[in-house]
């Protein structure tokens, strides 16, 4: 088995850049399938995630490259095959494939989507969105068969504000006839850089970033060119291991726009976050408070950063609280930092982090990505040599990260290890 082995307690200084996001990539990579002629999509992060969209897509029809970050997708000669298995319980976004396929075919067969497990999380308000667009869908054997005469556009409040729920609806409506408007939508920057590549294709959309979008369905969408956003979620991660493993990092390539609630927190917490144009310095910290934080939809404070900023907390003066509202069960770090020796406990959705601890080093699972995003941290600044195990959750989001932290003098390692059969006879 693979696993990250880091020696810890070293200081880190220098330049880290961030790579195209994540969550825009998985639904970039699906919304090409709407097109009649090849889509190019340039600064996509190498992850397991984008990997397993590619394989998905070739298995389809799709004639796929992807080389230095850039992919072209010719999706002419795809066809509506079922994926009920297989690679598609390997990633959550997979549920992209059914607004993409549903769009160009009225019809789709996929199975229910892999991802963290973070708790529930039901699909339900992607099927309401593509019901009311007119798709019959039911359940058969743990995948989702859409079927539609025809498309035709309609309003549809969403009563969860679900980010796939309102990407997978557009995919479905921009070639659906007539006018869908999305209410209640989610307004990640990763809707807008969706829309921005359909509308680049043909499509008609307003209002993607607000919580109201309207598109108007066109008959046909056409190949373009897209470069993708940065990722606001690794940028975060490598704002906070700044703050607790640095002695004077810049991060390249990130719209400050998009992190401010989180360098919002660091500030509160003392932690200098100082703001150019499309990179973040942040200087060595002396002293963090404590803080308390709690997880809500876009511009709120991200889930997806609240695991790896309870490393922070370990390391700040007090008492913290965090409440994630968004996940019902995304506190599997907190086990595994009591095990590095941090002082925390979880009581339903929210934790408590006593600081400052010095954590030490110990042999941790990554339960899930963001989960083992914060043990590379608290590997970085623990004393002793850190093992973290199940890496490819890690992988599945964050490209090159050991080349990226050794860049910044970490000392981390990837290593094949001899796996040791636990018998229990
Ligand atoms: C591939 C991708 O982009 N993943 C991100 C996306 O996940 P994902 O799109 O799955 O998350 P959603 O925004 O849909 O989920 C938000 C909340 O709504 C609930 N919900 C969602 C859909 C639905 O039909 N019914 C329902 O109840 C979920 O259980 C959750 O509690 O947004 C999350 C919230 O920012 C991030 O943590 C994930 O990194
Ligand atoms: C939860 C996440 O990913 P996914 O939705 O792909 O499981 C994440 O990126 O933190």
């Amino acid at each position: 088995m693979e696993v990250y082995k880091i020696r810890g307690a070293k200081r880190l200084q220098g330049t880290i850049k961030v790579s195209g996001a994540k969550n825009s990539a998985v639904a970039l990579i699906p919304a090409s399938l709407l097109a009649d002629s090849p889509v190019t999509i340039e600064g996509l992060p190498e992850i397991s995630d984008v990997l397993t969209l590619k394989e998905i897509l070739e298995e389809v029809g799709a004639i796929v490259t992807f080389e230095n970050g850039t992919m072209t997708i010719d999706p002419t000669n795809v066809v509506d095959m079922p994926l009920p298995n297989g690679n598609i319980k390997k990633l959550r976004a997979s549920y992209y494939l059914m607004g993409a396929l549903l769009g160009r075919f009225k019809k789709a067969a996929i199975g229910l989507p892999g991802g963290c497990h973070l708790g529930p999380r039901p699909i339900d308000q992607h099927i309401k969105g593509f019901e009311a667009l007119g798709a019959k869908v039911t359940n058969e054997h743990g995948a989702i068969y859409l079927r539609a005469e025809e498309l035709a556009g309609a309003k549809i409040y969403l009563d969860v504000v679900s980010v796939g729920a309102t990407i997978n609806i557009m995919l479905a409506a921009v070639k659906a006839k007539g006018r869908t408007i999305i209410e209640n939508a989610a307004k990640e920057p990763e809707i807008i850089d969706v829309a921005t590549l359909l509308s680049n294709m043909g499509a008609k959309i307003k209002g993607a970033g607000t919580n109201v979008i309207r598109i108007d369905g066109v008959e046909e969408l056409h190949g373009t060119k897209h470069t993708i956003i940065p990722d606001r979620i690794e940028a975060g991660t490598f704002m906070i291991m700044a703050a607790v493993a640095g002695d004077g990092i810049t991060i390249d390539n990130v719209i400050p726009f998009h992190v401010e609630a989180l360098t919002s927190k660091l500030r509160e917490m003392g932690v200098k976050v100082e703001v150019f144009e499309e990179k973040i310095f942040i200087p060595k910290t002396t002293s963090i408070q404590a803080v308390d934080v709690k997880t809500l939809v876009y511009p709120g404070f991200p889930t997806d950063l609240q695991q790896p900023f309870s490393v922070l907390m370990t390391q700040a003066t007090g008492s913290s609280v965090i409440t994630d509202s968004i996940y019902s069960a995304r506190f599997k770090q907190i086990d595994e930092l009591r095990r590095m020796s941090a002082n925390g406990r979880v009581d339903g959705r929210t934790a408590v982090i006593n600081g400052p601890t010095k954590l030490e080093a110990a042999i941790v699972r990554a339960s899930d990505l963001r989960a083992g995003a914060a043990l590379v941290i608290a590997g970085l600044i623990a004393d002793g040599e850190t093992e973290i195990q199940d890496i490819y959750h890690i992988e599945r989001g964050y490209s090159s990260i050991v080349e990226k932290l050794q860049g910044l003098g970490a000392d981390i390692r990837r290593v094949q290890i001899e796996e040791i059969e636990v018998n229990n006879d």
